[in-house]
């Protein structure tokens, strides 16, 4: 090679690199409006039990939480572990069985759940965001009366059925919650509560997600799952919902697949309860909150209210 050759491909690699720096910092200016938007916006992130299986995605989803932290953000994490109970229920030899999208929850089962949930899942997210400072506060419905459940069944085939100790919200009490916002922590929130006479009952992470961002008057709800969003037709790939409003989502509602279902119910109850906007998001891509909150790239399904703009 000669050396005006060299120099030459040494000039292109060089506009290469320029090229690819430009693209960086444009990726970091089509964050400003949102970073202006979204300052000091409460945001709930509901973080999935099967999108939650992968060490990277779990180590992506701490950094996004702590990175919504350092740019001005409140982010609340509340969390599930479906998959992580089944197996610890498998290796104790303990049947389980899902009635409506609900773990049938019988006081054997429930010791199961509360030590899974909050003394291992919720531990384990804790510590991961942790590593990047102190940050993580974890709780759980039992905390300062954080939530109050009641005793509900599940509806199967048009028939309500006994589910045991499973409990929906009834009241949220989201002052310690608060407090440890206001501390600049995030809080990392595992879902069994007391019912009124402190029977502690399983409560579906989705639906305590959608409980919490509306009495916190959080400016999102943002639920991860192991999909790309909601599906018109489930499974057609062609009929993911990129926008929904509250009155079409409570229309479709009755003829969705058990999994979906607490989850569109968590959405619906938010913007019904005056958060502006919910999302349901592919938690397999990593950092896909990042790619919701601060671009407008428009990831997975947005559900708004009747009178809110698009
Ligand atoms: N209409 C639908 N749109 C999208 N997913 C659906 C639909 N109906 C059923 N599903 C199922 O719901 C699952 C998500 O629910 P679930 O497994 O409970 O999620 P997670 O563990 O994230 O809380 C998807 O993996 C999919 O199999
Ligand atoms: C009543 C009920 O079904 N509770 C759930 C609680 C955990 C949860 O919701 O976890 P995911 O978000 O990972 O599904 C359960 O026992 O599996």
């Amino acid at each position: 090679m000669s050396g005006a050759e060299e120099a030459g491909d040494e000039a292109m690699a060089d506009n290469e690199d320029r090229a690819q720096a430009v693209r960086k910092a444009e990726v970091l200016v089509e964050a400003l409006p949102w970073l202006e938007r979204f300052h000091g916006a409460t945001v709930v992130v509901k973080y999935g039990g099967n999108a939650m299986i992968d060490d990277a995605l779990k180590r992506a989803f701490a950094q996004d939480m702590v990175f919504l932290r350092l740019a001005g953000l409140r982010p609340v994490v509340v969390h599930g572990g479906g998959p992580q109970i089944s197996s610890m229920l498998g290796r104790l030899g303990i049947d389980g069985e899902f009635r409506g999208g609900l773990r049938v929850t019988t006081p054997e089962t429930m010791d199961v759940v509360r030590m899974v949930l909050v003394g291992q899942v919720g531990r384990e997210l804790v510590g991961l965001i942790n590593t990047h400072g102190p940050y993580a506060v974890g709780m759980s419905g039992e905390d300062a009366r954080l939530f109050t459940a009641r005793r509900r069944s599940a509806t199967v085939d048009g028939t309500q059925v006994d589910i045991g100790l499973v409990g929906d919200v009834a009241e949220v009490n989201p002052d310690a919650v608060q407090d440890i916002m206001r501390a600049g922590r995030i809080p990392v929130v595992s879902t069994v509560a007391p019912d009124a006479d402190g029977v502690v009952h399983n409560v579906n992470a989705d639906t305590a997600a959608g409980a919490l961002a509306a009495a916190l008057g959080a400016e999102k709800l943002v639920v991860l799952t192991d999909v790309a969003g909601l599906y018109r037709n489930w499974p057609d790939p062609s009929s993911l919902v990129h926008q929904v409003r509250a009155g079409e989502l409570e229309e479709l509602l009755p003829g969705l697949a058990s999994g979906m279902v607490p989850k569109m119910e968590a959405c619906l109850r938010a913007v019904r309860g005056g958060v502006p906007r919910a999302h349901v998001i592919d938690g397999r891509l990593a950092h896909s909150v990042l790619l919701e909150v601060f671009t407008s790239a428009g990831v997975g399904t947005m559900v708004l209210a009747e009178e809110e703009e698009d």
